[in-house]
């Protein structure tokens, strides 16, 4: 890899290819049917994907850049176990490297670097789905035995609601300098397309401020107000909020990355989720590969977060984000005053 490419793009060209790698881990641990899920909280879960795709992140980008400050969302053990040989990935995005570094990002060296990894971001999607999966190959065997026209087209239908769980799915790595998220990868394991007939599983999202975005097909917001919001971490402040935007339509979908996805590809307008839960390796990634979309992702009082090594990991006043900054603002208006102090006082 060429020395001359400054070391914000290298990072990232490197960030791509490890997330391609990391993908591939949480679908054989899927495949394989073992999740070894490990409740740590309340609605709060972690699985061998999650492990094992953030021991393969951290090992891969600790090795090509040692100096960096690397925050991943599962515990680390004190003494880590060697990884795998092939997971200790040293490719870099051929696309990516050849991007134009921002002027102010050149001359920034390791140590100025936070980078936020979020291995596996909707747990409960991920594992909602499998036991989804489950659940149909016996379904499928009862069908079959009740009527095999029948049972083939529900098979087809139920197979497709589980994968829209598992296409909530996303690997997030997320590049901050002085604070600011500045780059940053989101990467969907499940999004499946056909290329020249054969099916190929995963695609990798990226951004990179002033450069752009890439891996996906930008497109405009809908026409008309459409929201998305959690999945499964719902309460009553998300609510309200939810209420308030007067939305034609509101989607819950999982994963802080899924989100934005949406709000990049013109799915939904705005993503607002009025409560504390999201941390900075939920938003770090996806705020930079909106910000370099033209879009803006900030707490629910429209006040940034910092994404440096020593700040606290909760973002305690929720997201709202939106695909470019007009539609931000209309958000930020309809939130009423006392719902910000209640997020504010929590
Ligand atoms: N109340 C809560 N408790 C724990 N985690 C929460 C949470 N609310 C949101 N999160 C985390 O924020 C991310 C997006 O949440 P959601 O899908 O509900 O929008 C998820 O990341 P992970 O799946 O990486 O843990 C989720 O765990
Ligand atoms: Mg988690
Ligand atoms: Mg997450
Ligand atoms: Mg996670």
């Amino acid at each position: 890899m060429s020395s001359t490419v400054p070391l914000v793009v290298r990072l990232l060209a490197s960030s791509v290819s490890v997330a391609n790698r990391a993908g591939k881990i949480v679908r054989d641990v899927m495949s394989k049917g073992e999740l070894g899920i490990v409740e740590k909280g309340k609605d709060d879960y972690q699985t061998e994907a999650d492990r094992s795709a953030q021991k393969c992140i951290i090992a891969a980008l600790a090795a090509q850049y040692p100096k960096l400050s690397i925050i991943g969302e599962e515990d680390r053990e004190e003494n880590e176990p060697e990884v795998p040989s092939d997971w200790l990935v040293v490719d870099a995005d051929k696309e990516v490297l050849a991007l134009t570094c921002p002027a102010d990002l050149q001359g920034v060296k390791e140590e100025d670097i936070v980078v936020w990894v979020d291995p596996l971001d909707g747990t409960s999607e991920y594992t909602q789905g499998a036991l989804m999966l489950k659940r149909n190959h016996w379904e499928r065997w009862k069908m079959y035995l009740i009527h095999p026209l029948i049972s083939i087209k529900w098979y087809l239908s139920l197979l497709q609601s589980n994968y829209g769980f598992l296409e909530h799915v996303t690997v997030l790595i997320g590049i901050s300098v002085n604070e600011e998220p500045v780059a940053g990868v989101i990467h969907q394991p499940y999004y499946k397309t056909m290329i020249g007939g054969e099916k190929k599983m995963g695609r990798t999202i990226w951004g990179l401020r002033e450069a752009g975005v890439g891996g996906f097909t930008p497109a405009p917001p809908p026409d008309s107000l459409i929201i998305t919001t959690t999945r499964s971490h719902s309460n009553p402040l998300v609510e309200k909020a939810l209420q308030v935007m007067n939305a034609s339509q509101i989607l819950r979908v999982g994963g802080a990355g899924y989100k934005v996805l949406q709000l990049l590809e013109g799915k939904a307008s705005v993503y607002v989720f009025a409560s504390p839960g999201c941390k900075k390796w939920d938003t770090c990634a996806p705020e930079a590969v909106l910000a370099a979309a033209g879009g803006k992702l900030t707490d629910i009082l429209g006040n940034n977060y910092k994404y440096g090594a020593s700040v606290g990991k909760p973002n305690k006043t929720g997201v709202l984000a939106a695909v470019n900054h007009d539609l931000h603002n209309y958000a930020l208006s309809r939130i009423p005053q006392e719902l910000k102090e209640a997020l504010a006082n929590k």
